[in-house]
């Protein structure tokens, strides 16, 4: 995850209030993504169905939502009522509840490699989670990841793009030099690579662990034939593998990329649309994986973790994913028409958009008439233009748009119309 702040100016109004943030909260967020690629980030008040409300009073199309979880919307009814009805009878009690029963046969229920799991608070934590129960299970401790791949921050998982060799390098100021020690990374979709590192390393592999579509550096598909790769050679050499789908589970299919492609993992890990919107995740497989915990002789732990109020959440927003046959060919088709009136609106301005898709997430990305590559500064530029008017997408093209049920094909067509209008203005 690279960005540095840029000299894109905010506008006034609301670089002050974040100014006013920011003697208080270091930086003026609690996510460096936030704060990442323009002099001040949108400082938000309100946010409903596809749109945000900023603390100025203007109404902005959203195209980040939130980074994905809000399938439905902001402050979908459905899902919100069901969980400030579990605040107001105790949502937080340290005791099993049958909530969690039914959070847990939902997600079992959908996910087709998923028998038995464990909640978590957040995708950072359920990682490391999975990779803990893969070393247990394995009695290896080597994980294989790729570049750009994002799997939180905890300190053997936050790590550079770039490698020596097959090492990536710890990512932030403060991580001990040996965090790498136990990871290997290769880049995403390069299947003599992943050759390579299975003949040298095969036997010391715990898990090879990959977002199976990768959506945070842009949306990058798996090449064809490359989770299956993936998956033969890790049961050929007794390595797990490991889908990270924190953003893919129940985002790209109901079942996540693994039902998309066919591919069913060993361990799973799941946030997002899992609890439209509250701090939730989990991680599981089939039973025999889950083992080590089940008999309590693995350790994972947390005071919030399957709080009865996430439960509550996780329950309302799966049941909903569940209850909606036509969910995903509506949002397949929403994507498809939105990246189709992207391009329009480049074409309309002769200007180039890299846009790549699956389903309903989408990286938009400006990228330089000279040389083809994207553009970040450019980028920024057009974000800041858009945000002017009325719409609101990250400012790193690495961060991709979602869509959701609540986005219609008329804020599709304005979000295209604002995108064409910009683009001719930035240079
Ligand atoms: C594939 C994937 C993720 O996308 C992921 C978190 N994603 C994001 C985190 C953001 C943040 O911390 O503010 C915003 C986005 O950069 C990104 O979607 C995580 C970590 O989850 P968490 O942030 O809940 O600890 C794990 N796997
Ligand atoms: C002193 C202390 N530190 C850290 C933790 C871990 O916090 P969490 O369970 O939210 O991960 C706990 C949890 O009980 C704790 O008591």
């Amino acid at each position: 995850m690279t960005g540095t702040i840029s000299d894109v100016q905010a506008p006034q109004s609301n670089k002050t209030a974040y100014d006013g943030l920011r003697d208080v909260v270091a930086g003026g967020v609690s996510s460096n993504m936030r704060a990442r690629g323009v002099a001040a980030p949108l400082v938000v008040d309100s946010a409903a169905g596809a749109r945000i409300r900023d603390v100025e009073g203007n109404e902005l199309i959203d195209a980040n939502m939130g980074y994905g979880p809000h399938i439905f919307g902001y402050a979908d009814r459905d899902v919100t009522e069901h969980v400030a009805a579990r605040f107001r009878c105790g949502h937080l009690t340290g005791l099993p509840h049958r909530l969690d029963h039914e959070a847990a046969e939902l997600v079992a229920e959908l996910v087709p490699g998923v028998e038995q799991l464990r909640f978590a608070n957040s995708g950072t934590e359920a990682l490391m989670s999975a990779v803990r129960l893969a070393r247990a299970l394995t009695g290896r401790t080597l994980v294989l990841t790729f570049g750009g791949h994002y799997h939180g921050w905890s300190e053997t998982l936050l790590r550079t793009r770039e490698c020596d060799g097959y090492r990536p390098r710890p990512l932030a100021p403060g991580m001990i030099p040996e965090a790498m020690a136990h990871t290997l990374q290769v880049g995403w979709n390069d299947a003599a690579a992943v050759e390579a590192v299975f003949e040298e390393h095969g036997g010391e592999l715990a898990a090879v662990l990959c977002e199976p579509v990768l959506a945070n550096a842009g949306v990058v598909a798996p090449a064809p034939g490359f989770l299956e790769l993936l998956r033969e050679r890790t049961r050929s050499s007794g390595a797990l593998l490991v889908f990270d789908e924190v953003i893919t589970g129940f985002r790209v299919s109901r079942g996540g990329a693994q039902e998309l492609y066919g591919v069913v993992p060993d361990l799973t890990v799941l946030s997002k649309v899992m609890g439209g919107g509250f701090p939730v995740a989990a991680f599981g497989g089939p039973r025999q994986a889950m083992k080590p915990l089940a008999q309590l002789e693995a350790f994972h732990a947390g005071v919030y973790a399957g709080n009865h109020a996430a439960m509550a959440a996780v329950a309302a927003s799966l049941a909903k994913v569940r209850s909606l046959p036509g969910l995903y060919t509506e949002l397949e088709a929403l994507g498809a028409y939105a990246e189709a009136r992207v391009h329009e609106a480049a074409a309309a301005a002769q200007r180039t958009l890299q846009v790549r898709r699956v389903g309903s997430v989408m990286s938009v990305a400006l990228t330089s008439p000279a040389t083809g590559a994207v553009d970040p500064d450019g980028h920024r530029r057009l974000q800041i233009a858009c945000q002017g008017r009325g719409v609101y997408f990250h400012p790193i093209p690495d961060e991709p748009w979602f869509l959701s049920t609540a986005h219609t094909r008329s804020d599709i067509d304005t979000i295209a119309d604002v995108l064409a209008e910009s683009l001719a203005e930035v240079c």
